[in-house]
């Protein structure tokens, strides 16, 4: 069964019944994406007295810990907090609506003469194919899928590979055109050392003179091949954590 989405004044059909998901598990064990260094993913038995929170130990229920690093385990979506001191800045306080229309793109990085794959903006403006401001559906979020889109993505280390990143004017002409989130299949839209710069962050947000506190960023997704590049209906949840950033599960469906 359809429902529809009213948007802009176009009415879109989509299938509630035909989520797809690009989020990544978060789970214990090596074949977990991770960056930045993080720790892996933990689930601890919690043990009381008697108590013991594993059923397959004997006890009632499960009853577990989690030990988790937001930025470095999984997909997750991160708001202003994540370079900014205020502490208004958490990812439950910025992102209040949980729908968005979404532009899918796919994009190749170029390599730097420094080595550095970037993805970059004349190569994102191709891919969008004069969205802006030409196109009557201008979407609110852009998920950037870089190419090539192997499986491996779901489980690779990153720390210490000097992964891809965003040129910053890309970021910048994102904010410039009101695209309110950003998702994609990188640890960081930034370089992995780059001297605490984080330009491309800064850009997005336009932090500190504009800063746009409803925006995110929304790392380390997988969007399988499967999914054709255009318009989808995002579903963006987070854990109501208030930190400047959360595990994050982000589902399409496709737009008609
Ligand atoms: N590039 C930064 C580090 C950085 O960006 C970062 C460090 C820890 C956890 C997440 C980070 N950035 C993620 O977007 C630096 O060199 O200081």
């Amino acid at each position: 069964m359809l429902a529809t989405y009213p948007y802009h004044g176009h009415t879109f059909s989509f299938d509630p019944g035909a989520p797809l998901d690009i989020s990544l598990p978060l789970a214990p064990g090596p074949n977990q994406v991770n960056c930045f260094w993080a720790e892996p993913v933990q689930f601890d038995t919690i043990r009381v007295g008697d108590f013991v929170g594993s059923v397959a130990e004997g006890g009632s229920t499960n009853y577990k810990r989690v030990h988790l690093t937001p930025h470095g385990n999984g997909t997750h979506t991160e708001c202003y907090g994540h370079i900014s001191t205020d502490l208004e800045a958490t990812i439950n306080r910025c992102l209040r609506r949980f729908l968005f229309v979404a532009r899918l793109i796919s994009v190749e990085p170029r390599q730097l003469p420094n080595g550095d794959q970037v993805v970059m903006l004349a190569d994102a403006q191709s891919a969008l194919g004069g969205i802006f401001p030409d196109s009557e559906v201008l979407p609110e979020a852009i998920i950037l899928r870089t190419l090539p889109n192997h499986k491996a993505k779901r489980a690779r280390q990153y720390s210490g590979t000097n992964p891809t990143y965003v040129e910053p004017a890309l970021a910048q002409y994102l904010a410039e055109h009101h695209i309110e989130h950003l998702l994609l299949d990188l640890p960081s839209v930034d370089r992995e050392e780059d001297g605490g710069q984080l330009l491309a962050h800064h850009a997005f947000w336009q932090y500190p003179e504009h800063t746009r506190r409803a925006s995110t960023i929304t790392e380390l997704i997988f969007v399988p091949d499967e999914l054709k590049d255009g318009l989808y209906l995002l579903n963006l949840q987070i854990t109501s954590l208030e930190l400047d950033a959360s595990p994050s599960k982000p589902v399409l469906y496709r737009l008609s």
